[in-house]
């Protein structure tokens, strides 16, 4: 990220979406010309991270569901993924094809990607039916009818069979899910298909109707549930000329939502959390992939989608806290299960739900784990069956998650797609930015919810500063649960000698360079847009017009911004790198972000001494730049919270007039000039609130000293507006007075004239002065001196009156 830039460049407003495939489109075979490179570029561009100028985007998922017939994604990329421009929801969209699998024909699908699914917009489920499904209206087991809106919405599912038709109701949180990931490997020149999930919340008000259903409905579900387990709930397919790689995203883990993990979720406000998961069998035909949207399967009978044990419960009465309303869990693998066609995990729903503490999140708790199986290479004939079957390492593996181990890690994941935390796989949806020291990657877990993913690569960074990323960590775990502050989820540093220094205060290598290729993964909360890229739209909007920036929006997200960095103040934690892309917006608030050069202030003094000059240059604040030097008394000047408040008037400043103090001095060496020079004096703009001006110039003290603290700023004027009761009545009374000379003078134009002006002094003495405060003492004797000059001027009118009414012997 480019550190100087004050105001990114707007970005997109449009949401790429994909399409709805109507209902009666008829997808060709599965060869296609489209080449997928087109295809590729598509995909990725509905993959990017929007940070919307004209919309909020949204970390939640929206119920969808997708089918794409492979040749439509391929002929019709750009209908199927790119064109579907949403400026009004401006949710990640993340397109679906939700854990159909279809039978590749490998030689037809060489090189190509196969995408299937159709996608409905109205969140409509069309799984497989359970069974007797005769024809190809396949019977919805759950069928969602919502046209999604920002807030909650009922989706009414119905679990269907031939001889049950139940309808459940569901609530659908603002969430939607589903995502295709296409990712072009140049290496082995594969493409391969990744599904989603789909995940339909639920709050509170599913469990009285989940109450009614009927136990065959349960049984229809169970073994629809069964069936999806025992299948990857996605698979995409990787072929290539030398090999093929299939790869599923076992969903297994969508639904892992138990009481910690919703304790520790940082959506849980937003309701249950019910992923439906993909359809029981991936048998399908590919022929009625291809002649329809809607999938069917070749063998719906309840025998075949026996398998896999899960349970779904309703807990929302039990999970007050978190709400949610259904959970499954997946256990054990079991390969031989598998081979049968049948249950290879078993899912219990214990009554209470198993927790995931600290410790089994470390050790990487692979039921939570969306379970990623690549099979590559693969012959021909193996790869048109993208059943899955795990292989010894990778039971391995688990097994050694499962025991904490810390042996070097078997990767079974593609890497381009994946990311894994402490066992944890998160899908790749696209780079969000990559900072000084960093890449930010946003992604979504297994349980469906979107994170963004910071990785740090720690190889060849000398020590101090590997320890200064570790810090990043520790500062987070002690903010967390602060809501203004961005939350740290889960994290994993691989180096763990260093980490561990770092969490005791030592650090014994500290010339020395990491040499192994550790990195730090910090998997975070979030945010939909920072506040540059808010304060860039703003400023956009008024365009060429000489419209202010609203006070009303100032003041709202000023006071965030004070409330945030009081937070950390409070904690004894100085951020040095305070500027507009450091807030993001996570739900409508401004949370802090990027504490990588965050000091701690270890000792009773105010005061922090740094290594090194720190900080984003236009928001340095002199004692940044002349840090560790010696000022004219000869104390080493030291970095404290007052640097911290320089660098908010610069954002005060920049959210005023659209631009830092200092932007006009371009060269780091003209902005250090200027900056460090005490009789430098900073140009003010005029402003029609005079507190407003006065706020900045509080921030913007040279002297450090004056600046003022965040608590006395939460107070100021500009957020808190002072109406003394003892002045209003003081006001009152001499107004009254003034009122009283003014109707006796009536006749006397000019009296009356006088008695107005006196009037406004008093009542209003800001205005008279033309924007200029009164806060200077120079300000306060030139006003009152005017006032006193008006009281002679109405003195001396009212005596002339007296004296010729006098003369005139009245
Ligand atoms: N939790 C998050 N949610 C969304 N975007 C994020 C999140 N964290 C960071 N980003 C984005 O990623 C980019 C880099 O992040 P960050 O500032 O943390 O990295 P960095 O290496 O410390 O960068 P720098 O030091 O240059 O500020 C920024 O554009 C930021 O907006």
């Amino acid at each position: 990220m480019d550190r100087e830039a004050n105001l990114p460049v707007p970005a997109a407003k449009n949401i790429i979406r994909p399409p709805v495939k109507p209902p009666d489109t008829t997808p060709s075979s599965s060869s296609s010309s489209s080449s997928p490179p087109d295809f590729l570029h598509h995909v990725h561009a509905a993959f990017k991270r929007h940070r919307p100028l004209a919309t909020r985007q949204s970390n939640i998922l929206r119920p969808r569901r997708m089918l794409v017939p492979q040749r439509e994604a391929l002929t019709n990329s750009g209908s199927s993924l790119g064109p579907m421009v949403d400026a009004k929801k401006s949710q990640d969209v993340i397109s679906l094809s939700q854990g159909h699998m279809v039978k590749d024909s490998v030689g037809e699908t060489k090189n190509m990607v196969t995408v299937l699914g159709e996608i409905q917009e109205d969140a409509s489920i069309t799984p497989p039916t359970i069974s007797g499904c005769k024809d190809d209206k396949a019977i919805p087991l759950l069928h969602g009818e919502s046209q999604q809106t920002d807030g909650q919405k009922k989706v009414q599912h119905s679990v269907g069979s031939n001889a049950v038709s139940q309808e459940m109701e569901w609530i659908t949180s603002n969430q939607m899910e589903a995502s295709t990931v296409l990712n072009h490997d140049s290496k082995h020149r594969n493409f391969q298909n990744l599904e989603s999930e789909i995940s339909l919340r639920s709050d509170g008000g599913i469990t009285s109707l989940l109450s009614k259903r009927t136990t065959a409905v349960q049984d229809q579900l169970h073994q629809f549930s069964r069936n999806f387990l025992s299948q990857p709930a996605t698979q995409s397919s990787v072929v290539g000329s030398s090999c093929a790689t299939s790869t599923s995203v076992h969903s297994t883990s969508a639904p892992m939502l138990n009481l910690t993990t919703c304790s520790s979720h940082l959506h849980r406000d937003s309701g249950s959390h019910v992923a439906v998961e993909p359809f029981g069998d991936f048998n399908m035909q590919s022929q009625n992939i291809n002649q329809g949207n809607v999938v069917q399967l070749s063998n719906p009978s309840p025998k075949d989608t026996s398998g896999m044990l899960i349970e779904q419960k309703a807990l929302a009465g039990k999970a007050s806290n978190c709400a949610i309303d259904t959970q499954m869990e997946v256990k054990e693998y079991d390969q031989s299960k598998e081979q049968q066609g049948r249950v290879t995990k078993e899912s219990n729903i214990p009554e209470n739900p198993p927790l995931l503490d600290n410790s089994t999140k470390g050790k990487g708790y692979v039921g939570d784990v969306t379970n990623i199986q690549s099979q590559a290479p693969l012959s021909k004939s193996s790869s048109s069956d993208m059943k899955l079957e795990p292989s010894k390492s990778e039971k391995q593996e688990r097994a050694a998650c499962g025991k904490g181990a810390s042996a070097p890690r078997k990767r079974n994941y593609d890497q381009d797609l994946f990311f894994k935390v402490n066992g944890k796989l998160y899908q790749r949806l696209g780079k969000i930015g990559s900072g000084g020291s960093s890449e930010v990657h946003k992604v979504i877990s297994s349980d469906c919810t979107i994170y963004a993913l910071k990785k740090i690569k720690l190889k060849g960074r000398d020590y101090t500063t590997a320890f200064g990323f570790c810090q990043e960590i520790e500062y987070l775990n002690k903010l967390k649960g602060k809501n203004n502050i961005i939350q740290l989820i889960d994290y994993e540093v691989t180096d763990k000698a260093l980490l561990h220094e770092v969490m005791n205060g030592s650090m014994s290598n500290k010339d020395g360079r990491v040499k192994d290729d550790g990195y730090i993964y910090m998997v975070l909360e979030y945010g939909e847009i920072d506040l540059a890229h808010m304060l860039s739209q703003k400023w956009n909007e008024m365009d060429g017009s000489y419209q202010t920036i609203d006070q009303n929006w100032l003041r709202f997200y000023w006071q965030q911004i004070l409330q945030a960095v009081n937070t950390i103040h409070e904690e004894r934690i100085v951020h040095s790198d305070l500027k507009p892309a450091n807030f993001l917006l996570v739900k409508g608030s401004l949370k802090l972000i990027d504490f990588g050069i965050a000091k701690a202030i270890m000792s009773d003094t105010t005061n922090i001494q740094r290594d090194s000059q720190v900080g984003t240059l236009s928001y340095m604040s002199p004692e940044a730049f002349m840090c560790n030097e010696n000022d004219a008394n000869g104390n080493t000047i030291k970095c404290g919270r007052p640097s911290d408040i320089w660098s908010l008037g610069c954002i005060l400043y920049q959210m005023v007039y659209g631009r830092t103090p200092f932007s006009e001095y371009k060269t780091f060496w003209a902005k250090f000039k200027v900056i460090t020079d005490p009789n430098h004096e900073i140009t003010y703009g005029p402003v029609s609130n005079p507190w407003l001006l006065d706020l900045m110039k509080k921030c913007l003290a040279w002297d450090r000293n004056e600046r003022w603290r965040i608590p006395q700023l939460l107070q100021h004027p500009f957020l808190v507006p002072p109406v003394p009761p003892q002045l209003s009545s003081f006001k009152d009374k001499n107004c009254k007075l003034l009122q009283l000379i003014a109707e006796t003078s009536s006749n006397d134009h000019e009296a009356s004239m006088l008695c107005c002006q006196i009037q406004e002094l008093l009542c209003n003495p800001v205005q008279p002065v033309a924007s200029q405060l009164l806060t200077s003492r120079e300000q306060q004797c030139k006003s009152l001196s005017q006032m006193s000059k008006l009281c002679f001027l109405l003195q001396e009118r009212l005596a002339n009156s007296e004296r010729k009414i006098e003369d005139l012997g009245m």
